[in-house]
């Protein structure tokens, strides 16, 4: 992924006409498959000044799929009257500084911080060793199994580093699974499981939260199924993974 940036100095007279013309332009954006998104934004302090934000998949498809595909001509007949008003355009790499600010609470404020995390897990765990599917699947479990998944879930949903920094990591968690076999039976099992454990917990029950968690419980038991099964993946070396909000951040009617 690249992100592009275009920036450009429109007279106030013709902003009008350059905004319509970027609309008519974002079109073809929109149709293209080497374009992740894009915005146009304007400068608040200075009105003549427009930014133009597009994220690529990458450089290269940018300039030589994009620019010679079919998108192209539409692109460039809407923007074309003001290329001679371009003051940079560029690709920018984006680094390791990449975050969220504190307007909206974590996934792991939200469910209550670190104490929730530690219930529902050691009360989960407590029933899994009660349930006849899965009892046999943990039967060898760690003493520290419920506080390392706690840490782990609080880590995937915002919270602190622990499991990364205290525990090994995504490589760490992924190899646990490896050899285990689980099935489908298990899998479902497990969810379930779980998900009546976060009621009995108290966990949030807004659906904002729990269609978080239960999109990240399907995701993470099919990588439990992939790694315990008979051709696992290499084991990841990226770094956890991180579940946010979406699309539905929590409703504070
Ligand atoms: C979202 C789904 C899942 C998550 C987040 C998860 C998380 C974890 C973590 C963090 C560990 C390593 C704990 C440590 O570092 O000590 C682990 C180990 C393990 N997981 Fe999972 N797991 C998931 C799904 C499953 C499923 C569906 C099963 C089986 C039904 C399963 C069975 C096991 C077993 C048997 C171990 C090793 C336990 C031990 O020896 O301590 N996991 N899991």
């Amino acid at each position: 992924m690249i992100v592009e940036y275009i920036r450009y100095t429109i007279a106030e007279a013709e902003t009008g006409e350059f905004e319509a013309a970027y609309a008519r332009a974002a079109e073809s954006l929109t149709a293209a498959p080497e374009c992740v998104d894009y915005e146009l934004s304007r400068c608040a302090e200075e009105p003549s000044a427009y930014i133009l934000r597009i994220r690529w998949t990458s450089t290269d498809e940018h300039l030589n799929g994009f620019r010679k595909g079919p998108h192209f001509a539409a692109f460039f007949a809407a923007i074309r009257p003001y290329v001679a008003a371009i003051e940079e355009m560029r690709h920018y790499a984006v680094t390791e500084v990449v975050g969220r600010g504190g307007s909206t609470p974590t996934l792991y404020e939200w469910a209550g911080g670190a104490p929730a995390f530690e219930k529902l897990f050691t009360t989960f765990y407590e029933r899994v060793a009660k349930d006849e599917i899965l009892a046999p699947v943990f039967a060898g479990m760690d003493a520290h199994h419920a506080e390392h998944v706690a840490w782990w879930l609080a880590e995937v949903f915002g919270g602190p580093a622990r499991y990364s920094t205290e525990s090994g990591g995504h490589r760490h968690m992924a190899s646990k699974h490896l050899g285990r076999g689980i099935g489908e039976t298990q899998r479902r099992r497990w969810v379930a499981l779980l998900l009546e454990t976060a009621d009995d917990v108290e966990l949030p029950a807004d659906p904002e939260f729990r269609a978080v968690l239960a999109y990240y419980l399907e995701w993470g038991t099919r990588m439990a199924i992939i790694y315990s099964g008979p051709n696992p993946p290499p084991l990841p070396e990226t770094p956890m993974p991180r579940w946010d909000w979406g699309l539905t951040p929590p409703y504070r009617g």
